[in-house]
């Protein structure tokens, strides 16, 4: 059940995809147990859980680290791990080694990259070699300095006729799986029924063959802004926040730890311990 059959036939049954990200192994672990389809080791990793203020800083290390806890807490998921900045781009010798190493450390189903264009043939290599590939178009987040910004595209009739072609050629070229993030929702549902391989959306409507969504982004943890096209379905960073500073008054007021958190020596041995006396 977590193979790239079985996601293309959720498609063709038409039973919807739901993908989540997660970064580590108890956020795997809840995301398996949830039932999502799909987890994906996004670099967005790098903005969620490290701090940064956008994806490029994120490493082959990141990604491997966080990758093999998700695939600990997820064992039975099909997992997917973001290749991270510019580690698909460059000779054919070192976007092979940074997917194996990614591939084999950590265990996953696919690995995901960013574009079309160049990055074409990679997916053809990586797909050649055994890896399999998702794609990712739309909005590119590791080239949001190219891009001017997290902005949503494909929003002309020639942008989005370049995204259609894209998207064939990323098919053509043996992607398993496409992640459509930030484009209209018309341009969506053209290209998710022009593809045979199911297409993911974020930010791209309703009409695609599953959605994912930033795991802190869905469950509300974290103090970050939220994008347009998230939809938050707990208050998790609130819930945490009353839990840490209810623990903070207790210490303060000796209210914690209660008798049942302490340990007892026996009575003999403290008699031993003050040789008789008090
Ligand atoms: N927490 C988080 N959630 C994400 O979905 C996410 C990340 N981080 N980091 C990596 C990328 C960056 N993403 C983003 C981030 C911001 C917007 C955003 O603010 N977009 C504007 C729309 C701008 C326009 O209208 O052109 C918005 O208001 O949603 C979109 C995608 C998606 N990914
Ligand atoms: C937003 C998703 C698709 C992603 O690439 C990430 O989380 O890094
Ligand atoms: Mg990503």
């Amino acid at each position: 059940m977590k193979n790239t059959a079985s996601l293309i036939k959720m498609k063709t049954q038409n039973e919807k995809i739901a993908m989540l990200t997660a970064y580590d192994y108890p956020s795997a672990k809840l995301a398996e147990e949830a039932g999502v389809d799909v987890i994906l080791v996004g670099d967005s990793l790098g903005m969620v859980v490290l701090g940064y203020d956008s994806t490029v800083k994120v490493t082959i290390n990141d990604m491997i680290h966080h990758g093999k806890a998700a695939r600990r807490g997820a064992p039975d998921t099909f997992l997917v791990i973001d290749m991270p900045f510019a580690s698909f781009h460059g000779s054919e010798q070192r976007i092979l080694d940074n997917a194996v190493q990614i591939f084999q450390e950590t265990g996953a189903e696919a690995v995901k990259v960013e574009g079309a264009d160049s990055v074409l043939d990679a997916i053809k290599l990586l797909t050649h070699t055994g890896i399999p590939v998702v794609a990712h178009l739309g909005l590119l987040p590791q080239s949001a300095g190219v891009l001017g910004g997290y902005k949503v595209q494909g929003k002309t009739a020639d942008a989005a006729q370049k995204l259609i072609d894209d998207a064939l050629a990323c098919e053509a070229a043996g992607a398993c799986m496409l992640v459509l993030e930030c484009i209209p929702y018309q341009l969506a549902e053209k290209v998710t029924a022009a593809l045979t391989i199911p297409v993911i959306g974020i930010g791209a409507g309703s009409e695609t063959d599953g959605q994912v969504l930033v795991y802190h982004d869905t469950l509300k943890y974290g103090s970050h802004h939220l994008p347009k096209f998230v939809r938050s379905y707990a208050e998790t960073g609130e819930s945490m926040k009353n839990g840490l500073m209810a623990y903070v008054n207790e210490v303060k007021s000796g209210a914690f730890p209660a008798e049942e958190h302490r340990f007892t020596m026996k009575e003999e041995e403290l008699k031993q311990l003050y040789g008789g006396k008090e």
